[in-house]
């Protein structure tokens, strides 16, 4: 997409080679060892491994690559955490329908298990996807991701729930093959952020729960809750308004039972990412729709305080103790899961330069919030920084960034320089404490010894 359509990247830039951690991951391992991280999240590309997605073709290069970057990682004790998709579908895929496929769910099952083959014998704790949601509302019912395809009404669902599926066999997969001799876990990542309702009122309190339904419990519910399935409230919703339409059936496929079972339970761990909160009203702020899609069937209206401080993502607000809210909801709601935050962090513009204090602002009050769930008893096992470096950041290119690390893109050896907050995150990481006066000396960053 990026090279067909570059118009519809911000900076009509691509990721094609980014911030190149495939020639420069050692440096990369470096970072983490500075930083002092004893764990570090990253994805596997399917297609640097399948070069044309199905299992019968394995890159040997590929692999090497992988192999060099995780040993890299267990040197210094760093375990790695590794997401099998994070957004990029080989292209072949994308060619027979993507998510869109009814045998997407076996085509992703291969490519777990050669990733499992090859890589279980170190890599512990397994991510099949990250964000349903982003893949399949943003992808598949919207055009604000690849691959732009805007099913009306449909493609979400059809999306949701062959990609519950495919989760779901590389599960069992794992389960039935790999997991007596490589002793290991996995799990899935759902995007969850928070949604209040706009006032004390029924109507809000309902608004709010169709919401959290429409962004995180449509892949939530079937995996991690006693009945499986999709959440009730939307499923009538949705049968009903496919009903007045004139479908002859719900635009909200069901899984059959055999399927909801095999769905249900099918995650070791609920791998939570987590940027903000939203308010959430029945009545007021609403969109305008005129085709049927999944904010149209919800028909709730979302609303922001100004007062939060903003980033430089439209989207991402710094909502007061919010982690905190969001999984006390789901730890209650599906009885007390294993948890891992598997992305949090803040953007800035490309050229608000090092002093980046509203990142740091955030990740204080981010911390915080997690303190809080610790406190709970919340089972919160770790929590992944988005993101060490600057990226790619997808349909913003390189105009927002995450990083801890800036990353010079225009330099021959995309130059990593640790940000302020990268001191100030190693600081609360080694010291276990949120100090709002640390000033950090920026002039060095240095490797603990014995880390
Ligand atoms: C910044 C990272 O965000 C993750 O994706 C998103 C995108 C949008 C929202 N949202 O609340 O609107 C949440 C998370 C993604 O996994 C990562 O690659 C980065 O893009």
């Amino acid at each position: 997409m990026t090279h067909t359509i570059p118009d519809v990247i911000k900076d009509g830039r691509n990721g094609d080679d980014a911030a190149d951690t495939y020639t420069y991951y050692k440096r990369d391992v470096e970072m983490m060892r500075e930083l002092g991280l004893d764990a570090y999240r990253f994805s596997l590309s399917w297609s640097r491994i399948l070069p044309n997605g199905l299992a019968n073709k394995v890159s040997d290069a590929g692999v090497a690559f992988y192999n060099n970057y995780i040993n890299e990682m267990l040197k210094y004790n760093i375990t790695p955490l590794v997401t099998l998709y994070h957004w990029d579908l080989p292209q072949q895929m994308q060619d027979l329908g993507g998510f869109q496929n009814p045998l997407f769910p076996r085509m992703f099952e291969n490519y777990a298990k050669v990733a499992f083959k090859h890589f279980g014998d170190r890599v512990k704790h397994w991510i099949t996807f990250n964000e349903p949601r982003e893949i399949c509302y943003e992808g598949y019912g919207h055009v604000t991701k690849a691959p732009r395809l805007n099913a009306t009404g449909v493609g979400t669902y059809y999306c949701a729930k062959h990609l519950l599926l495919a989760h779901a066999r590389a599960y069992h997969a794992y389960n039935d093959q790999f997991r007596a001799t490589q002793g290991g876990v996995c799990g899935i990542t759902i995007s969850v952020n928070w949604f209040k309702p706009l006032t004390d009122s029924e109507e809000d309190a309902l608004a709010a729960e169709l919401k959290r339904q429409a962004e995180w419990g449509l892949y939530a519910e079937p995996i991690f809750s006693e009945e499986g399935g999709f959440p009730k409230e939307l499923s009538e919703i949705v049968d009903r308004k496919s009903e007045e339409e004139g479908y002859f059936a719900s635009r909200l496929p069901q899984f059959t039972d055999e399927e909801r079972e095999y769905v249900r339970g099918s995650s070791d761990f609920f791998g939570v990412n987590h940027y903000t909160a939203y308010m959430i009203s029945a009545n007021d702020y609403k969109g305008d729709y005129v085709v049927p899609s999944l904010y149209a069937d919800i028909d709730v209206g979302t609303w922001v305080p100004p007062t939060w401080l903003q980033s430089a993502s439209s989207w991402l607000r710094l909502a007061p103790n919010s982690i905190h809210d969001a999984l006390s909801h789901l730890n209650k709601k599906y009885n007390g899961p294993i948890f891992y935050i598997t992305e949090n962090g803040w953007s800035q513009h490309p050229d608000d330069g090092f002093d980046d204090d509203s990142r740091i602002t955030y990740y204080r009050a981010a911390l915080d919030s997690v303190l809080n769930c610790l406190h709970d008893g919340i089972d919160l096992r770790g929590y992944m920084a988005w993101s060490l470096m600057d990226n790619f950041e997808w349909m913003e290119g390189y105009t927002e960034r995450f990083g801890l690390y800036e990353v010079d893109f225009a330099s021959p050896e995309k130059t990593r320089t640790p940000r302020k907050s990268a001191f100030v995150y190693k600081h609360i990481i080694s010291t276990r404490t949120i100090d709002p006066d640390y000033e950090p000396d920026t002039k060095t960053m240095w490797i603990d010894e014995g880390k």
